[in-house]
């Protein structure tokens, strides 16, 4: 059982930067234990405030509710408590509440509502879906607003107001005058996590916003730079912060945005990069070739 209450778990997830490892598989795709071990462990010696199991850059969307258990399991065992861990709970209300319920079994410490795959949604819909998991588990609940789960201001407040484990929201839009209006409404009763793909680049304005911490992916391949990336952030060091936007983060999006989905494969292709692969993607997610790899590679070196 978690030792999180849903404020404690609120509190400690603003304290530091936010993983999201990557999900290793094996030649044939299948889930690579062993290997995701030894990445969790390697990064283990670096400061985070929480990680999030099986997230959108450990390709939930593609594993079976069995394999996110299975993830789940893994990286509750291998950080043995020295961080929270949260676990993704996605697709229908059904299903959702399944893998919530599943996710406080397996030790998990607190649920990343990710959006339900495929069809659109409206407001009331989506405020049913949310209070629904919410209800459904006493683990602290952050909604992933993004793709088609995008909740407006009044929503996230009705939200608030019905489910006191509510925690957090993760933000994937981006759109300013939506921030803006759900900080004013709800203040710091939630925890804010900038949640756009590569989080870097969106992380010193929306501070301002009070989105205090974000998830990083590329802590994946690159963790002291990221953890630097974030300190640089909090200290609001514009000029290092725009250094190393220009230095890395910047030509990285160059190569990320070749190809829809990049923005996972390129994590993945980043390990392979640093000499610690996690496997192949799974469609419907596709490698880099072999000249973007070379280029990563370069990238990543110039920063060493
Ligand atoms: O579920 C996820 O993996 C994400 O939310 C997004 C990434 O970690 C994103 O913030 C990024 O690419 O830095």
């Amino acid at each position: 059982m978690t030792p999180y209450s849903p404020d404690a778990l609120a509190s400690r997830l603003k304290t530091g930067l936010l993983s999201f490892p990557v999900t290793a598989f094996a030649a044939d795709l299948s889930f690579d234990e062993p290997r995701y071990r030894e990445h969790l462990s390697w990064l283990s010696q670096y400061d985070v405030a929480g990680l999030f199991a099986a997230g959108g850059t450990g390709e939930g969307f593609s594993l079976t509710p069995a394999e996110i258990d299975s993830v789940v399991k893994a990286a509750v065992s291998q950080v043995d408590g020295k961080v929270p861990v949260l676990a993704p709970a996605t697709g229908g209300t059904a299903t959702a509440i399944a893998q919530a319920q599943a996710a406080e079994a397996a030790g998990a410490d607190g649920v990343l509502l990710l959006p339900p795959y495929l069809t659109e949604a409206g407001q009331r819909g989506l405020v049913e879906h949310v209070s629904a998991v919410c209800r459904s588990t006493n683990l602290g609940v952050i909604v992933y607003s993004r793709a088609n789960a995008i909740l407006n201001d009044v929503s996230v407040l009705e939200l608030v107001d019905r489910n006191p484990n509510l925690i957090g929201f993760k933000d994937g839009v981006g759109n300013i005058e939506m921030m803006t209006r759900i900080y004013a409404k709800v203040g710091d009763r939630l925890t804010y996590i900038g949640g756009l793909p590569t989080a870097e680049t969106f992380a010193l304005p929306l501070l301002q916003l009070g989105v205090s911490t974000y998830s990083s992916a590329i802590f994946n391949f690159v963790p002291e730079f990221a953890l630097g990336f974030y300190a640089d952030v909090q200290k609001q060091d514009r000029d290092s912060v725009y250094r190393k936007l220009n230095d890395f983060v910047l030509p990285y999006l160059d190569i990320r945005d070749r190809q829809k989905g990049y923005a996972v494969s390129i994590v993945k292709a980043g390990l392979t990069a640093i000499g610690k692969p996690a496997g192949p993607v799974r469609p419907p997610l596709q490698d880099l070739d072999s000249d973007e790899l070379a280029q990563l590679v370069a990238l990543i070196n110039k920063i060493d």
